[in-house]
């Protein structure tokens, strides 16, 4: 980074890596169980995958939490998304009052849903229980200018290291981070068109439902973003560099997010992705630091056209494809009912000695 402050010893720990000897372990023990290998198809290979994640013998999607980080927005100035850039705010109160889609997933699904505002621009105190690590009112405007600092962006990261931190103190096993920020699609796809070094083109899509000429403006704004970071480093290629590209067209949630990411990694907490916000943050913590990405599951795909792009380049799969596109987490949160019940399958059915059913290819 440019006049870069210095790094805090955290971002240098390399992520853990998944446990062979348990990933191992996790797949004998499958063919153990009552039933044809393999039969149960991809809930025995994400039980596998937890189980090396976690570095267990009985992988847990339990308890599970969801911090939600908030922010806004500069880019709005350009007319980017359809909606007044107040409904950021206004949604914060309504994550906590219980109203939005994802406050009734949470309560459906009894986790603990955390708002953290890292940069909205609601103005004076929030109200409880949000969270406040409130680093600017909003992102600057990337067209014109780096979405942040040097330190904004650290801090922002720095966000997501302290959620990821709380989880573990609570003995969280599985991490969903969710986003609200209007304009935000925009912020997910500069960042994943930098990263990927990939035209706006095929990575620009509706968001809350742009269509026509605004989603070619949209489109325009963004390569015009991308150009003129570009142009200020002097060199095509150097926003490609994750340091550069998550401050200067990144989003204050979505460097939150990412920083969540990758201190879930380093402490063995297994991530649960969502959409396409989500899957940028993912692939901005891959790239600062490298592994990140085998320490996450990826809930659902998002309709949002890009978000395909990004997972592929994570070599991820949904567990869903629902057609939703709408964040928070809502993705994730919809994903986890099924790897409980993955993991429950895992930890409690019986093998075939101790059921006394003989197993197939005994049979002569
Ligand atoms: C009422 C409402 C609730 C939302 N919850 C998530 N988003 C989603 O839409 C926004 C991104 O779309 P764009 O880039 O087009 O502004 C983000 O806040 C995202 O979380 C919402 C959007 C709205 C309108
Ligand atoms: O995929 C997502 O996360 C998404 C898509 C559109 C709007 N907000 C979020």
């Amino acid at each position: 980074m440019e006049n870069s402050p210095q790094q805090p010893n955290w971002l240098q720990e390399s992520p853990a890596q998944p446990s062979l000897t348990h990933r191992e372990r996790a797949l004998e023990h499958q063919d153990q169980l009552t039933k044809p290998p393999g039969s149960l198809g991809e809930l025995e290979a994400l039980a596998v995958q937890l189980a090396a994640i976690q570095n267990s013998h009985n992988p847990a999607a339990e308890p599970a939490h969801i911090a939600l980080f908030a922010a806004d927005h500069g880019i709005t100035a350009e007319g980017v998304s359809p909606i007044d850039p107040v409904v950021t705010q206004q949604m914060m109160t309504n994550f906590v009052n219980g109203g939005a889609a994802i406050s009734v997933m949470a309560r459906e699904l009894g986790c603990e849903l955390e708002v953290i505002d890292v940069g909205s621009r609601w103005p004076g105190e929030l109200p409880q229980p949000i969270l406040d690590r409130r680093i600017a009112p909003g992102t600057a405007n990337m067209r014109r200018e780096a979405a942040m600092s040097p330190e904004q962006f650290l801090a922002a990261l720095e966000a997501g290291r302290e959620a990821a931190e709380r989880a573990q103190q609570s003995g969280v096993k599985l991490f969903i981070a969710g986003e609200m920020g209007i304009g935000n699609t925009s912020a997910a796809a500069a960042l994943a068109a930098a990263l990927l070094e990939a035209p706006a083109a095929g990575l620009v899509g509706p968001g809350t439902g742009l269509q026509g000429p605004a989603l070619r403006h949209k489109e325009e704004v963004i390569e015009a973003a991308l150009s003129f970071h570009r142009h200020e480093l002097g060199s095509p290629g150097a926003l490609a560099n994750p340091w550069e590209a998550g401050r200067r067209v990144g989003g204050l949630e979505i460097c939150a997010m990412a920083g969540a990411y990758l201190r879930c990694a380093q402490l063995g907490i297994a991530v649960l992705l969502d959409g396409y916000i989500s899957g940028s943050a993912a692939l901005l913590a891959e790239r600062l630091a490298p592994g990140t990405k085998e320490n996450m599951l990826l809930g659902h795909c998002s309709a949002e056209p890009g978000h395909r792009r990004v997972v592929s380049a994570l070599g991820l799969s949904p567990i869903l494809s629902l057609g939703m596109r709408l964040g928070e987490g809502s993705g994730a949160a919809t994903a986890l009912p099924l790897l409980r019940m993955a993991c429950a399958i895992h930890n409690n059915m019986a093998t075939f000695a101790q059921a006394g059913v003989t197993q197939g290819d005994n049979h002569q």
